[in-house]
This record gives structure tokens, C-alpha cells and sequence, in this order.
């Protein structure tokens, strides 16, 4: 006989524990109190800005949104649809795969080149996240040479054409934000120094209890700059002037968000903001990540055009690879 189903063995995943119909939420995924995310305290859906990749204002909408809120929607972004929907369905099959097959790829090691892991390092919390993910860490140009998952087959092809994409949308991101800073268009990639990339494909499936749970701590990117896609379902909040607001969805709009090390470099002119996700009784929900980072070796200081006798440095030069664990939401800086 096949041993019982332990449902405190956090290591396999949160869909594990849906498939086997656990009915109740296991004591290690219910949050302490002062970590729960109240409903009656949450905004209902916020619009946050929009901004037009094609229009004339967007080098102005994006210096707005970056400066007053930190994350804005960004549609005519030019990623092809059907490269975001091959992207979506394969993700989709591989959170599909038997905990078996999945488990392959299990690493708690989060600068694995390629790991499957469930909360953050389940072995490490008191208290894990309601979701599973993927995680692929790309070093500049090592698409062709990097490990992804064999099934399905496909998976390589598609998510390198959709690094490609994303990494070609980033640079171009970076550009405008330069630009809105008043500075020279390659200024904040020069500051990159090579970028590093990762994937972060979500999965967050129905909770049985999703109140005291949440799918995502709030924390904020540690990286350059997040372009985030969500499917319809909705979970993510971010916080504003100490506030939580839900993001409305937008189903054209890829959302993009200020992360720690673009904070630092433009001296605290662009805002890296908290942000969570919450989860819900009856739907699966996915969203997919791609942190377009600093390379490792770069040295991440505030740009020094930025600083004047009025306009000193607010922070002090770190490598990248010493900061990009710590979120200045942890109060760290
Ligand atoms: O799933 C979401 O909406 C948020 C994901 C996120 O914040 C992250 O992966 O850092
Ligand atoms: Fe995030």
C-alpha cells in the first residue's frame, strides 16, 4: 500500500497538495496575523497608468509612472501575441506534469540556472508562499546553452523566443527611462554592465482556505526593472502610501515595475514598490515574470549625473551580486 499522503511535506508543491485534494489549509501555509492580508483593508481595483509604447508621451507617461507610482500597464509594447501565448500554454503543460516528473528540477539553490521549487526555500520558511514556480536564470547570452525542462519538448524553443522578445522590450525600456531621467539614451544599461535574466513562471493554484494564505509575501523586486504577465484571474496588490490596492487586469497590457537596483541608480527618482499576490478558493492562476537585472559583477551606485549639492547620493555603491537578495523592503539598504 502507498504510504499516506503527508500534507505538511511542503517540498513537492502546492498543485501536489491540490491534487490530493487536500480539503484544509496545512498549518505551514497559514500566515501569522500581522502577515495576513485583511480584505476589508484592500482598495478595489486600481487603475495604474497606462502608457502606450508607440505613443508620443510615452517617454513622459513612463517618467510619471515611475516616479509616482513605481508600476504601470504598457500596451503596443510589441511582444507578438502568439509568443506570449505559446509561452503561457507550455508553462501551463508543465505545471501540469506529474509531481514526479516536476521534482526533477526541484532546487532550493535560487541561483539555479533552472529550478522548480515551491514557495521560496520551503526548507527555510516558517510560513510558505500558496504557490509553485519555475525559475530560469539566463547570464547575458547563454540561451542556446541553458537547461530547460525536457517536457514539453518544445519548452526550449519557446521560451528562448520569448527571452528573446522580453530582452529586446527591456532594452528598449531602459532607453526611454534614460531619456526621462534627461540622460543619454544607453545611460542605465551602460550602468547594467550586461544583463542577467530571469524567468519566473508562477503558479498559484485554488487555496482552500485563503485568507490567512497568501500566494506571493510582499516584498519588492530586487533587480533593475519586472515586466510581469498575468493571465484574467487577478491577485496581485501593490501599496501605495502605505495603502494595498488590487490590480485590475488588463488582458492587451503587460505590467512593468521599478525594481531595487533601478531605485538606487536613479538616486530614489524611480520607486521600487511592495507588492504581493493573494489567492482564491476556486481558480488556478498564473503569472510570468522576466526580471531584466544587472549582471552580477555590476556595480550599482546612483547615477552620478543624478546627484548635486541639492540632490546627494541616497544610497551607497554595492556589486549586484550583494544586493540582489536583499529588498529594500526588508529595510536593508
Ligand atoms: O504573480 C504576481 O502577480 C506577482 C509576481 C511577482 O511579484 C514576482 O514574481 O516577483
Ligand atoms: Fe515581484
Amino acid at each position: 500500500m502507498a504510504p499516506a499522503y503527508d500534507p505538511t511535506s511542503p517540498f513537492k508543491g502546492v498543485k501536489d497538495l491540490v491534487d490530493h485534494n487536500v480539503l484544509s489549509l496545512p498549518s505551514a501555509y497559514i500566515k501569522p496575523f500581522e502577515k495576513r492580508h485583511n480584505p476589508q483593508e484592500v482598495f478595489e481595483g486600481i487603475d495604474l497608468p497606462c502608457v502606450d509604447l508607440q505613443s508620443k508621451t510615452a517617454m513622459e507617461d513612463i517618467k510619471f509612472a515611475c516616479e509616482e507610482w513605481g508600476f504601470f500597464e504598457l500596451v503596443n509594447h510589441g511582444v507578438p501575441e502568439d509568443v506570449i501565448e505559446d509561452m503561457v500554454k507550455n508553462t501551463h503543460t508543465f505545471f501540469n506534469l506529474s509531481t514526479t516528473e516536476k521534482m526533477k528540477y526541484f532546487s532550493e539553490d535560487v541561483f539555479n540556472p533552472m529550478r522548480f521549487c515551491t514557495s521560496l526555500t520551503p526548507s527555510k520558511e516558517s510560513y510558505l508562499d500558496w504557490h509553485d514556480h519555475l525559475q530560469h536564470w539566463f547570464k547575458c547570452d547563454n540561451l542556446d546553452n541553458h537547461l530547460y525542462p525536457n517536457i514539453p519538448t518544445i519548452f526550449r524553443e519557446v521560451t528562448k523566443n520569448y527571452v528573446k522578445h522580453m530582452q529586446i522590450l527591456g532594452k528598449k525600456l531602459l532607453m526611454v527611462m534614460s531619456k526621462a531621467l534627461g540622460l543619454h539614451e544607453n545611460k542605465l544599461q551602460e550602468t547594467y554592465s550586461n544583463e542577467e535574466m530571469i524567468v519566473q513562471l508562477n503558479y498559484y493554484p485554488p487555496c482552500p482556505d485563503p485568507e490567512p494564505a497568501l500566494g506571493l509575501n510582499p516584498h519588492s523586486d530586487s533587480g533593475g526593472i519586472t515586466i510581469l504577465w498575468q493571465d484574467q484571474v487577478g491577485g496581485l496588490q501593490i501599496q501605495k502610501e502605505g495603502k494595498w490596492y488590487n490590480v485590475k487586469c488588463n488582458s492587451n497590457a503587460l505590467i512593468v515595475n521599478v525594481g531595487d537596483q533601478v531605485q538606487i541608480m536613479t538616486n530614489g527618482i524611480f520607486k521600487s514598490v511592495i507588492h504581493r499576490a493573494i489567492v482564491n478558493r476556486n481558480l488556478y492562476r498564473m503569472s510570468m515574470a522576466f526580471f531584466f537585472n544587472p549582471c552580477a559583477q555590476a556595480t550599482i551606485a546612483p547615477i552620478q549625473e543624478l546627484l548635486d549639492n541639492q540632490n546627494p547620493a541616497q544610497y551607497k555603491a554595492r556589486l549586484s551580486k550583494e544586493t540582489s537578495i536583499i529588498s529594500i523592503s526588508k529595510g536593508k539598504m
